[in-house]
């Protein structure tokens, strides 16, 4: 006799992955329990990660005026003083709507939700403990571990969720600090040091690492950082943090060599660990790694033991919100006996910072590596007429087109708007095309979108031969502007 369970699927986590496998097993019919620690729905996307991080930026953003100050100057200000409860209010209201869209999501589709701290008992079978210490067991024929991640916390960082925070401290500041550190330039810590500086707060970032960002294409990130020292960032970088002193009621950085870094506020960003710590996997037969990282099949992801899925940052690498939601997908899809859809060959990469990055496919780093033959075209966003109207000082849109295929192998992109216009170049590298659909395609005019066809032109003129004395190329009139009428279209950009 087949062996019943009391869930088709148990979902231990809330966030971007765990929500997202929970709603697909129950479009196949399934019987879904979702089980979260927190007693609210979300994760950490919602609660101390994506969303409030991207809501604080685009508080910023406004209340500063940042985006109009290209235009009115640097002194520009929409709201002067601005205070830790400006920007507590919209946050506030984000989350919580946030919140109401998932439980709504899980009611229509009848998911049942348990707040508590789930362990396992054994590969089908896992306890709940409810705040007011009551247990009980539930089985489910498959679950999901979407535990998610927590900061590392090394032992000699004096947390004290005031002075010196992790990630999690920054969305419950009680003042807005006149100075801040930040100990790791990963993308948490560029994304925070960034929008506080747009804040006018006197920011220093601190890394052991020679180069911050170095995933990102190089000529993205020198653009990047001029920028940041433009607007006062100060780096100390290729120096580890030894230690933190409290003097004066103030956190100072005692880095490798002895240079002291002091401010209001220290952040500590040095990474994150999956959450796995409390979860009993052993009982199951599971072992995490020294992160408290699970390992699993990539296709389907699930772990070593079979009824049990790992998804979203408890399995490592890229431990986006975006790829996590991906993830428990595929993964539902799987444990409900259902075609596996395959993931797509390229993901992008969105860095909220001030100013903006994003990138999907090869960086020029990578494509050199491989010996690839390649041109790059360039559009830089105060040359297109959006950039003009929009007061765009920096930033631009970088393509990357293999020579002998013409397919684009990468597009990096810095400034305004970066992590949206990047899904353009992300459906073309996916769809395998290239680069000349751009030239081919008629772009709203004017928008950012029109630094494709710039950058595409641009490495349309860097690769075709020009003949001997045939002079300038001839102005194109709008009807002769068409596909692969290559040599004329040169005319629009030469
Ligand atoms: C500051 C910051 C900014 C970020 N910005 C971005 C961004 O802009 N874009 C992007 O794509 N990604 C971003 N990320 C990453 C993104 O938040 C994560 O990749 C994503 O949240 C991972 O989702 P997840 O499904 O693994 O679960 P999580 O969102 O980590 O949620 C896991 C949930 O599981 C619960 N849980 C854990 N253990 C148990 C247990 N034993 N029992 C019951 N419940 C448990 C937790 O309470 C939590 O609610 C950011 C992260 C941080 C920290
Ligand atoms: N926009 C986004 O997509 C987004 C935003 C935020 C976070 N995230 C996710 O969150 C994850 C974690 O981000 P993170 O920035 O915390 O970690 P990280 O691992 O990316 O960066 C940590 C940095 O801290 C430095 N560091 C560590 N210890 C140090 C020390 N003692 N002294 C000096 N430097 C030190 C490391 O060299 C490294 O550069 C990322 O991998 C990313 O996937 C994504």
């Amino acid at each position: 006799m087949a062996e019943s369970f009391d869930y088709d699927l148990i979902v231990i986590g809330s966030g971007p992955s765990g929500r997202r496998a929970a709603v697909q097993a129950s479009k196949f019919g399934r019987s879904v329990l979702i089980i979260d620690r927190r007693g609210q729905l979300g994760g950490v996307s919602v609660h101390t990660g994506t969303i409030p991080s991207k809501t604080l930026r685009e508080t910023v953003l406004n209340l500063t005026g940042w985006r109009e100050r290209g235009i009115y100057g640097i002194n520009y200000r929409v709201k002067q003083d601005i205070g830790a409860q400006d920007l507590d209010m919209r946050l506030g209201k984000t989350l919580q709507d946030e919140v109401d869209i998932l439980e709504h999501q899980f009611l229509r589709n009848g998911i049942t939700v348990e707040y508590g701290d789930a362990k396992f008992v054994d590969a089908h079978t896992v306890e709940i403990e409810s705040e007011d210490k009551n247990r009980r067991r539930v089985s489910g024929k498959a679950i999901v571990v979407a535990v998610g991640s927590v900061p590392h916390r090394p032992r000699n960082i004096p947390f004290d969720g005031k002075r010196v925070i992790d990630s999690d401290g920054m969305v419950s500041l009680e003042r807005i600090p006149r100075s801040l550190t930040v100990v790791g330039a990963g993308v948490i810590g560029i994304e925070y040091a960034t929008i506080f500086s747009a804040l006018d707060v006197r920011v220093t970032i601190i890394d052991q690492r020679e180069h911050i960002l170095d995933f990102i294409d190089h000529e993205v990130v020198d653009e990047f950082v001029h920028q940041l020292r433009d607007q006062s960032v100060n780096f100390r970088l290729g120096s580890a943090l030894e230690s933190i002193v409290i003097e004066a009621e103030q956190p100072v950085a005692i880095l490798e060599g002895g240079r002291r870094v002091r401010a209001d506020v220290l952040l500590y960003t040095g990474g994150r660990q999956g959450a796995t710590a409390g979860l009993n996997l052993a009982a199951a037969g599971l072992e995490a790694d020294n992160r408290g990282r699970l390992t699993v099949d990539p296709v389907t992801f699930q772990t070593s033991v079979p009824s049990i899925y790992a998804t979203g940052d408890v399995i490592g690498f890229p431990a986006l919100a975006s790829t996590s939601m991906e993830q428990g997908r595929i993964a539902a899809c799987h444990a409900c006996g259902q075609p596996v859809p395959p993931a797509p060959k390229f993901f992008p990469y969105g860095i909220y910072s001030v100013p903006e990055i994003s990138m999907v496919g090869m960086t020029e780093e990578e494509v050199r590596k491989k010996k690839i033959p390649y041109e790059t075209g360039i559009a830089r966003f105060r040359e297109t007429s959006r950039g003009q109207i929009m007061g765009e000082r920096g930033g631009f849109l970088k393509i990357i087109v293999c020579l002998e295929t013409h397919r684009l192998l990468g597009v990096h992109i810095v400034g305004e708007a970066a992590t949206e216009l990047i899904h353009i170049g992300q459906a073309v590298l996916n769809f395998d095309g290239s680069f000349e659909y751009f030239i081919e395609a008629t772009f709203n005019y004017p928008t950012f979108a029109e630094a494709y066809k710039s950058a595409a032109l641009d490495v349309w003129n860097r690769i075709t031969p020009r003949h001997e004395g045939e002079g300038e190329p001839p102005a194109v009139s709008p009807e002769e502007s068409a596909p692969r009428r290559a040599k004329k279209v040169s005319a629009e950009k030469g």
